[in-house]
């Protein structure tokens, strides 16, 4: 197992709502919006919602701040769906997390976890690297090194969203119990 990996990997394989499992291990949890609307995905989100390059879906970004620490970088892809309202499933949703409505809705069913390590040349890693140094206090300093990240898709009918999370060195330690 890679030596970064180590103080993570019970962050990375938990299933549970990780929104939750944050919430357990610090003492002021917040969601800092950073973008929700349309935008295209990126192509490897694309492929795995089975839209076409270059058609726009409703993004949401967000930075997971734990005591005042960016924690984790949240971005969720929900491709666009006439006749469901599921799309809307993030609008206006702002500073509330998306996992509260994600574990709360029993047909809804969160497929096998991915794993991988991004840096600035991916795109999330870039993201992820932009919304630290936006949360970062003012004197911060830009991360070189890769990220460990996963990504999932969340289902149920007739409805789906991507959830890519980035793991940021804000990231309190776990709780034995979360
Ligand atoms: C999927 C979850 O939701 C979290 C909340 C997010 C949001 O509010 O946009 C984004 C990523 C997730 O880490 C979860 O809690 O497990």
């Amino acid at each position: 197992m890679p030596a970064d990996l180590r103080p993570l990997r019970n962050w990375l394989v938990g299933r549970r709502s990780l929104t939750a499992r944050l919430v357990a291990a610090c003492s002021s949890f917040s969601v800092a919006p950073l973008y929700e609307g349309l935008a295209v995905p990126h192509r490897d989100e694309a492929r795995l919602l089975g839209l076409r390059p270059g058609q726009l879906a409703r993004v949401r970004q967000v930075c997971l701040v734990c005591d005042g620490r960016p924690a984790v970088y949240g971005h969720t892809v929900v491709p666009l769906a006439p006749r469901h309202r599921f799309d809307r499933v993030f609008r206006g949703l702002g500073g509330r997390p998306l996992g509260h409505t994600l574990f709360a809705d029993p047909r809804i069913r969160r497929g096998p976890l991915r794993f991988c390590r991004v840096d600035r040349r991916h795109p999330l890693g870039a993201r992820a690297q932009a919304a630290l140094a936006t949360e970062l206090p003012a004197g911060g300093r830009p991360l070189r090194a890769p990220l460990w990240a996963r990504r999932s898709l969340f289902a149920g009918p007739g409805k789906q969203v991507l959830v890519s999370e980035v793991f940021l060195p804000g990231l309190p330690p776990l709780p034995a119990a979360a």
